[in-house]
C-alpha cells in the first residue's frame, strides 16, 4: 500500500507504533486485539452523560465495570508493530546488512531484561500503563518519577470540589487560567469560562454544546463544542475512563494532561479546563479549524510544500519544540497529522500523550554580551522562551509568570547602561538584544519505549537503544522531508520494512521536486542516524536555527510573519442541519439533545 494510501486509509492518521521493551509484552495478537477497542466516545453517549439522572445511576456502578463503550473499526489505532518486527530489527546496527545476528539480538534482549545500560547507571521502573521507564540515576539528567494514576483516574492536580451545585457533574474540575498563562491572557474565552464559573462555581460537561466531532486518536475523541450560550468554540478531547483503565492508558491521558496544563506558548495548545464526570475525563482545548498539515499537503500541487511554506511550518513548529525540551518534555510524535493549523495559519503542535517528561538543566553557553557580529546576525539571536528550569513546575506552570518569563540572565548593569542610550524601535530590540544562546537539551534524558509512527521512528528507538531529545531532531528531519517531497524518506512494503529501512538504509533524495542545497544539507543533518552525530545533539534547537536553511528567519517575529494559508473562517452560526442517522458522532438517538448538534463541513 502507497504512503499516500495507507495515510488516507483513516485521515489524519500514520500507523503509530506504542510498544515498550518489558520482558513480557502484549503479544502482537491480544495487543491487536485489545487495541481494536480504540477510544472513540461517541456524541450519544456523551450526551447520556450529561443528563443528571442517568449521572446518578452511573454512579453506584464502578467505572472499572464498564467494558470500553464502543468499537471504533480504525485499524490504524492499532498499534503495527510486533514483537518479533522489533527484535529482528533490534539486531541490526545502522552500516550492517540486514542479516540477523542472533548472538547481538539476544544480548540486546538480556539487556531489555535486565533494563540496565551499559554503565549500569539506569534503574528500571514499569508504569502502571506497561511502559518501561529507565530512570537515570546518576548526571545530570534523569527522567522525572511518574506518579501512579489512582484508579479513580483523578490526579493529585485534580481535586473534586465539595461544593459542586450542578448534581456532582464533575467529579473534578481544574483549570488553568489567563494569569498562569501570560501569553494567552488577551483570549476573549478565559472571560467567557470566568463568567460561567463564577455563576455557576463549577464548569463541567452540561455547560458544552457539542456540535461536530473532529477526530478519534488513540485515548479519545475530540469535539468541536460551544461553551453554551457564549459563542466561544474549544475542542474537547472526551476520554472514556473505563476503557483508558481497561487499555492501560490512564498514565498516557495523565501525561497528557499535565503537560497541557504547563504550556504556554503561541504554537501549543491552551488547556482552558479540565473536568471529569463519572464516565469521562474531558480536557477543553483551543479548537484550531485549519484542519492539519497531512491533510493541507494533500491540497497542495504535487502533495507537497513550497519551500518558503515548508520553511515557514518548520521554523514555528521548531519554536515549539524548543520551549518543550526547555520544560524538560521530549515531543516524540512530530508528524504533519499532528500538526494543526491555526484560525490565523500560524500553527499548534498537538497531541502530548506520548511525550516524555525528564529533567532539563538549562546551560548558558554564549554570554549576554555579544560582539558586533552577534549584532548582526540578527537571525542568530536566541530567543529566552519561558524557561521553566526545573521541569517539576510541569504542575500549572510558572504560577508566577514575571519570575518565569523575565530574561533572566541579564544583569542589571548591562541593562542601566542601555537605558542611557537612545531608546530604539521595540522590533528592533526584538531583533538585536543581546540574548544570550542558551541550551536546554534533554539529551541525556533516556527512554527505552517503543513510541512513535513507523515512518517517523528514530533509529535509536527501534533499535530499543534508548533515546533522548535528539529523536525530536530526527522527527524535525523526516517533518521537512516529507513536507518538501510529499512523502517520509524510508517508508518500505509494510511497517516491517519501514523499520529495517529506518535502520539500515541511506537517506536518498528523489529528483523532483527540486529542492534547494540548503534545505538536503539540514535534512542531512537532521537524519544522521546516530543520534551523537545528529544535528541538534549539541546544541538543540540553536543549533539547527543558525543552519543556512533558516536564514532571513526573523526568529523573534515570526508571529507577525504571513502563514502561507490561511483557512476559510468557518461559519458556526449556521442553523442546525438535521443529523445523519449514520453518523456515529451524531445524536440520533438522543431525541432530547437533538437540537443540540449542528453538522458543519468546514474542512
Ligand atoms: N485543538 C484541536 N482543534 C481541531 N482539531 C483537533 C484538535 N485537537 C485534535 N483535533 C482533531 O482530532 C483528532 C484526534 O485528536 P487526538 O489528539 O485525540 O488524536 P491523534 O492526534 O490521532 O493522536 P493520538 O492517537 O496519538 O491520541 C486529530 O486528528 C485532529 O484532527
Amino acid at each position: 500500500m502507497s504512503v499516500e494510501a495507507e495515510k488516507h486509509n483513516v485521515p489524519g492518521h500514520q500507523a503509530k507504533a506504542v510498544d515498550d521493551h518489558t520482558a513480557d509484552p502484549m503479544t502482537a495478537k491480544e495487543d491487536k486485539k485489545a487495541m481494536a477497542e480504540a477510544m472513540e466516545v461517541t456524541a450519544k453517549e456523551i450526551m447520556e452523560e450529561q443528563k443528571p439522572s442517568h449521572r446518578r445511576q452511573e454512579s453506584s456502578a464502578s467505572m472499572l465495570d464498564k467494558g470500553p463503550s464502543s468499537v471504533c473499526s480504525d485499524e490504524l489505532l492499532t498499534p503495527q508493530v510486533d514483537s518479533g518486527e522489533l527484535k529482528d530489527i533490534q539486531g541490526l546496527d545502522c552500516n550492517h546488512s540486514q542479516e540477523k545476528n542472533t548472538s547481538q539480538k539476544s544480548s540486546i534482549r538480556e539487556s531489555f531484561a535486565s533494563a540496565k545500560a551499559s554503565d549500569g547507571s539506569f534503574a528500571s521502573a514499569k508504569a502502571s500503563d506497561g511502559t518501561v521507564s529507565l530512570r537515570k540515576t546518576s548526571g545530570s539528567a534523569k527522567n522525572s518519577d511518574r506518579a501512579d494514576f489512582p484508579e479513580s483516574g483523578k490526579s493529585s492536580i485534580c481535586r473534586p470540589s465539595a461544593s459542586s451545585n450542578i448534581s456532582g457533574e464533575s467529579s473534578c474540575s481544574s483549570m488553568s487560567s489567563s494569569t498562569t498563562k501570560p501569553h494567552k491572557g488577551s483570549d476573549a474565552r478565559w472571560e467567557a469560562i470566568r463568567v460561567i464559573r463564577s455563576r455557576d462555581g463549577i464548569l463541567g460537561l452540561s455547560h458544552f454544546r457539542l456540535l461536530k466531532k473532529l477526530g478519534c486518536g488513540d485515548i479519545g475523541s475530540v469535539y468541536l463544542s460551544e461553551l453554551n450560550g457564549t459563542k466561544s468554540y474549544f475542542a474537547m478531547k472526551v476520554m472514556d475512563k473505563g476503557s483508558l483503565a481497561s487499555r492501560k492508558k490512564l498514565l498516557r491521558a495523565q501525561t497528557e494532561r499535565e503537560i497541557l496544563q504547563s504550556l504556554d506558548h503561541p504554537f501549543l495548545p491552551t488547556l482552558y479546563t479540565h473536568f471529569e464526570t463519572d464516565k469521562f475525563s474531558c480536557l477543553v482545548m483551543e479548537f484550531c479549524p485549519g484542519g492539519d498539515l497531512h491533510t493541507l499537503r494533500q491540497r497542495q500541487p504535487g502533495k507537497h510544500f513550497s519551500e518558503q511554506a515548508a520553511k515557514f511550518y518548520v521554523a514555528e513548529v521548531l519554536l515549539a519544540l524548543e520551549y518543550l525540551h526547555m520544560l524538560g518534555i521530549i515531543y516524540r510524535d512530530l508528524k504533519p497529522e499532528n500538526v494543526l493549523v491555526r484560525e490565523d495559519g500560524h500553527i499548534m503542535l498537538s497531541d502530548f500523550d506520548l511525550s516524555l517528561r525528564c529533567d532539563v538543566s538549562p546551560t548558558v553557553v554564549k554570554s549576554a554580551n555579544p560582539g558586533p557580529d552577534a549584532l548582526q546576525r540578527n537571525n542568530q539571536a536566541y530567543c529566552v522562551q519561558p524557561a521553566c528550569i526545573k521541569p517539576s513546575c510541569i504542575q500549572p506552570a510558572c504560577v508566577a509568570p514575571t519570575t518565569c518569563f523575565g530574561p533572566r540572565f541579564f544583569s542589571s548593569k548591562s541593562k542601566s547602561k542601555k537605558e542611557k542610550k537612545p531608546k530604539p524601535k521595540p522590533e528592533i530590540v526584538n531583533q538585536v538584544s543581546p540574548l544570550p544562546e542558551l541550551i536546554a537539551e534533554p539529551t541525556d534524558a533516556r527512554s527505552m519505549s517503543f513510541v512513535g509512527t513507523h515512518e517517523y521512528l528514530a533509529p535509536e528507538i527501534i533499535k530499543g537503544e534508548g533515546h533522548g531529545s535528539a529523536v525530536d531532531w530526527w522527527t524535525f528531519g523526516i517533518f521537512l522531508y516529507e513536507l518538501l517531497f510529499g512523502k517520509t524518506p524510508f517508508k518500505g512494503s509494510g511497517n516491517r520494512a519501514t523499520l529495517f529501512n529506518v535502520v539500515g538504509q541511506p537517506l536518498r533524495f528523489p529528483e523532483s521536486p527540486i529542492v534547494s542545497f540548503s534545505a538536503r544539507d539540514l535534512i542531512r543533518g537532521l537524519l544522521v542516524k546516530d543520534p551523537q552525530h545528529r544535528l541538534g545533539y549539541k546544541r538543540g534547537t540553536t543549533e539547527i536555527k543558525q543552519h543556512p536553511f533558516f536564514e532571513g528567519v526573523n526568529w523573534a517575529l515570526i508571529r507577525c510573519a504571513s502563514p502561507p494559508d490561511i483557512p476559510k473562517p468557518v461559519e458556526l452560526d449556521r442553523p442546525p442541519k438535521p443529523a445523519a442517522a449514520s453518523d456515529k458522532a451524531a445524536p440520533a438517538a438522543n431525541p432530547k439533545g437533538a437540537d443540540n448538534f449542528l453538522e458543519f463541513e468546514f474542512f
